[in-house]
Formats: C-alpha cells, sequence, structure tokens
C-alpha cells in the first residue's frame, strides 16, 4: 500500500517518506523502479539538502500491489510493432491551411521526426512533404501525388512503416493506405500514445493511458466486428444469449472502459488525500510546466540536488507528476512537482485522460513555466503551452503570478531575456538558479500569505521549539540579560494565528 508521511522536524527538517515498488513487466518492458523513497531535506544545507533516494510523494498509487482486476485492465496488446521499425516520415502540407509557411512545416517535420526517434529502435529512413488540397479524402492526397507517393514507399525496400503526420486517421483511410503501400502506416495519436505507453510508470498514469485507448479499440473492433460476424458460420449469437458476437465485444469494451474509470477515482481519492496533508503541513508547492524536452526534470534536479533524476533527451521522458523535496534561499521547505511535458496538436483524448495528473498544478502555489529558449520554435511552444494551461481552468491568480523560466540559455550565445519577471538559466550547467530561487522565494511568500516577522520568546519557554517545529526560523538574537530573545521566522497566517492562541500575550 502506497503510504506517504510527512513531518515538519525540529530544526527545520523535511521529511518526505514514500513508498514504492515493483512495475510491471513485458512486451513493453516499462522501466522499473524499486524501493523506499525517502528524502530528507535539511535546513542549513542550502542547495538541495540530503536526499537518500530521487523521488518523493508524488508518484501516487505507485508502490501499491496492483489488484487484480487493475492488472488485468492494464494487460494490453502492445499497440504498434515490438521490433525495430524503419520510418518513411510523410507530412501531408495542406494548401491554403492558416499559418502555413515553409519554415512551420519544416518544424513540424522535425518534431514528427522526433516522436519516431523517442521510440528505442525506431529511426527515421526517409521524410517525404507531399503537399494536398484534399487532406480530409479517403487517400489524403490528390490521385497524381497520390500515385507517385506509392511508387516511392514501394521502390523503397528500407521503409517498414510510414508515420503519416496528421491527428488522427479514419479506419477506412488506414486500411487503403496500408493496401496501396505494403506497410502499416500510423498516426499522430497513436505514435504519441505508444511512447506514452513505454514510458508510463505509474499505476495512474497506465490506467489513464488505457482509458485514452478505448476509443482506438473501439473503432477497430467496428472494423473486426463487422469482418468477423460476415465471416463466422453457424449461430450468430453466442451460447443462445441473443447477443451478436459484435455487440458482446463492444459490451466488454465498455464494462472495461467503466473499471478503468473506478480505478481512476479511487487513485484520485487518494491523490486528493495526499493534497490535503500536503496542505495542512503547509509545504508551498511549485509546479514545474513546460512543451517537452524543455529542461523541466533537469531543472528540478538542479534546484533540488536530487541525484536520482533521470532527465532524458527524450519528448515525454516524464508521465508521471512526481514531487520533489527542496528549500528556498531562506531555507523555506518547498515541494517541487514535476509534470507531464506538452505537445502542440496533442489528440485531444489523451490531454483530457491526463487531466487528471494535472489537477496537481490547479493546486499549486506557484507555477513555474520552463521554456527552451535554444529552440526553433521556443514562441509557438510557449503559446502551445498557455493555451493548454488556460483549457485547464486554473484559478487566475495562479496564471496571472507565473513565473517564466528561459532555460538552456548556455546555447543561445549572448543570451538576455527579453524582461523584467523573466528568468534567464542553465539547468544543466547550473547557472542562474540563485536569482531563481531568490523569484521563487518571493512568488511562494506573496501566494501563501507568509510574513517575515521578528517575535520577542522567552529562551527557557516552549515557544522557540514551536516556532522551529512550525515556521521557518532565520535568526535568533539572544538578548542575554532578559532571558529572551529576538527571532526572525516566515511564517504562515495560519501558524501565526495559533502562535498567538497558544502563547497569548
Ligand atoms: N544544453 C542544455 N541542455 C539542457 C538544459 N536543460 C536540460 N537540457 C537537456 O534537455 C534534455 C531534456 O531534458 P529534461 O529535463 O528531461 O526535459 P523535460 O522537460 O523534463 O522533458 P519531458 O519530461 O520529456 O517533458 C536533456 O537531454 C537535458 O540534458 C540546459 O540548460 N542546457
Ligand atoms: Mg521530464
Amino acid at each position: 500500500m502506497f503510504s506517504v508521511r510527512t513531518a515538519v522536524l525540529p530544526g527545520l527538517r523535511l521529511l518526505v517518506r514514500g513508498f514504492a515498488a515493483r512495475s510491471s513487466a513485458p512486451p513493453l518492458q516499462w522501466p522499473v523502479r524499486a524501493g523506499i523513497a525517502n528524502i530528507r531535506v535539511f535546513g542549513s544545507q542550502g542547495r538541495g539538502g540530503s536526499h537518500d533516494r530521487g523521488w518523493a510523494s508524488g508518484a501516487e498509487g505507485e508502490g501499491e500491489e496492483p489488484e487484480e482486476e487493475e492488472e488485468e485492465l492494464l494487460s494490453a496488446e502492445p499497440l504498434l510493432p515490438t521490433a525495430s521499425q524503419r520510418v518513411c516520415v510523410l507530412h501531408p502540407d495542406v494548401k491554403g491551411r492558416a499559418g502555413r509557411t515553409p519554415r512551420n512545416t519544416e518544424l513540424q517535420v522535425a518534431e514528427a521526426a522526433a516522436l519516431v526517434h523517442a521510440l528505442h529502435g525506431w529511426s527515421v529512413v526517409q521524410t517525404l512533404v507531399v503537399p494536398t488540397k484534399v487532406p480530409d479524402s479517403r487517400l489524403v492526397f490528390g490521385k497524381g501525388n497520390f500515385q507517385d507517393l506509392t511508387e516511392k514507399i514501394r521502390g523503397c525496400p528500407d521503409i517498414t512503416s510510414v508515420f503519416l503526420n496528421v491527428e488522427r486517421m479514419a479506419a477506412p483511410t488506414k486500411k487503403e493506405l496500408e493496401a496501396a503501400w505494403g506497410v502499416e502506416v500510423f498516426d499522430r495519436f497513436t505514435i504519441v500514445l505508444h511512447i506514452f505507453r513505454c514510458n508510463a510508470r505509474t499505476k495512474e498514469a497506465r490506467l489513464q493511458l488505457a482509458l485514452a485507448e478505448i476509443p482506438l479499440l473501439r473503432s477497430t473492433l467496428s472494423r473486426h466486428s463487422a469482418w468477423l460476424d460476415h465471416e463466422r458460420r453457424g449461430p450468430r449469437y453466442i451460447m443462445g444469449s441473443g447477443e451478436s458476437f459484435t455487440k458482446l465485444r463492444h459490451r466488454v469494451l465498455k464494462e472495461k472502459e467503466a473499471k478503468i474509470r473506478r480505478a481512476l477515482e479511487r487513485l484520485r481519492d487518494k491523490r486528493s488525500l495526499l493534497r490535503r496533508q500536503r496542505t495542512q503541513r503547509e509545504f508551498p508547492i511549485v509546479s514545474v510546466v513546460g512543451y517537452t524536452n524543455c529542461g523541466k526534470t533537469t531543472l528540478i534536479k538542479a534546484l533540488t540536488g536530487e541525484a536520482a533524476m533521470q532527465p532524458r533527451d527524450q519528448l515525454f521522458a516524464t508521465l508521471d507528476v512526481t514531487a520533489h523535496a527542496g528549500s528556498l534561499p531562506s531555507r523555506i521547505p518547498v515541494l517541487y512537482m514535476d509534470t507531464i511535458g506538452f505537445l502542440s496538436q496533442l489528440p485531444h483524448s489523451l490531454i483530457q485522460s491526463f487531466s487528471a495528473t494535472l489537477e496537481d498544478v490547479a493546486h499549486s502555489d506557484v507555477i513555474m513555466h520552463v521554456r527552451d529558449v535554444s529552440h526553433p520554435s521556443t514562441e509557438q511552444q510557449k503559446a502551445s503551452v498557455l493555451s493548454t494551461l488556460q483549457g485547464l481552468q486554473l484559478p487566475s491568480a495562479l496564471l496571472d503570478s507565473m513565473l517564466e523560466v528561459h532555460n538552456k540559455v548556455d546555447l543561445v550565445p549572448g543570451y538576455s531575456p527579453p524582461g523584467p519577471g523573466v528568468l534567464a538559466v542553465s539547468a544543466l550547467l547550473g547557472h542562474g538558479l540563485d536569482e531563481l530561487k531568490a523569484a521563487l522565494e518571493e512568488s511562494v511568500l506573496r501566494a501563501t500569505g507568509r510574513q517575515v516577522l521578528t517575535l520577542c520568546v522567552r529562551l527557557g519557554g516552549p515557544q522557540l521549539s514551536w516556532l522551529y517545529k512550525e515556521a521557518t526560523v532565520q535568526q535568533v538574537q539572544e538578548l542575554p540579560e532578559t532571558g529572551a530573545a529576538h527571532v526572525t521566522v516566515i511564517i504562515s497566517r495560519a501558524a501565526y494565528g495559533r502562535f498567538r492562541k497558544l502563547f497569548p500575550g
């Protein structure tokens, strides 16, 4: 059973402990994470503190021995061939589409190629950009272009599959294209889903994926069932049930969907319980969001000193929201939430199924938007992230106070941020982190209503140890002749109220 224990210990120690266990096995080789996650952050240790292991309370749901039923829900067939693929990336260049420029087309093709490279053993052997005026037609391209294309693909035996760079492809289109070209054809939805599947670690992420896959299974089922019903010899109904084979399979799928939703609901309850615990403990929460591969994980690793975090040069390396403990310059403990990266034209059902995970963002105190300013599409990426955030219906105060962090400045010689309120860093080289932490602290204090106070307390009394436990003590200046001390603390309004009640006068 997953559990998280959090406590602020005397001397500014924040302890976050979560128990994590296993992950599953083939056919897709989920990465395994095992053992006890245990992080201690000591206020006196400046940047990061000491960590026994790399991650904290966030991967909620992980660590629990899966119930049989849930494990069954997750044992899906591989979506795409498990063998290595040599892919032809085919980009329909739609004439008259808004924003169509050679540069944008180039960037979209580059992103499609990056998606292919995110899959282990997959490579791009050819890239084709083919104009079309009829993207919604059955064959996607006009007759002449389609014929040329068929010759090219059939004439290149190196190609084992085609990635048609469209969001979704209708089942009849897939069937016809595959028949014409003699290889499998995938759309963006299937590729992204497959990457997600390979990278999802926690049960919650895997269940969310299983839910996102239901429409895909439904359309495949409709296609196959029609054929099966047609081919079947013998009675049309199963065991005299009066239910046709097609209906039975659709019903099973519907039941599966309901079960997944119920399982997710259970995990969601757990997640909100954890969130309440964090809130009760009054740990400020900073959500780190941004386009995929912009450096979110690297930045959190740099801010917390967490050695076990593993940034990867790969799209969608992070699929689970995880919490990582760090401390700000005034030694305020803080939890950084690492989140799933965004992608333009991310299929709607995928965003929807992951929106529960992103609920944590809505409950954070500060959002930090990390941008890769060395990327040629950095502006489009920013727009895509902001529009996704808008869609999550976050509190406007949270959106308005968002911190923008320009990352990977080491790759842009002489970079200077365009204006105030923007911080330039290199998460990889550790540049600009002190300024970032100072700005974060300001935002956290503002957002959480914490204040800096100097209180006069008796040295022999219980006040000082109470303050060590419930607030962040910055300085103790003893006044020997009076037996008292001036104690400078950062304290939340709620904690200060309790202090006044406990120690009136
Ligand atoms: N040169 C340079 N590379 C960086 C910097 N920050 C991150 N990277 C690299 O960018 C790649 C992606 O980094 P991640 O931290 O995994 O990015 P992410 O945003 O967490 O990615 P996803 O989890 O896939 O959304 C890795 O190869 C990092 O080493 C930086 O400041 N400079
Ligand atoms: Mg990441």
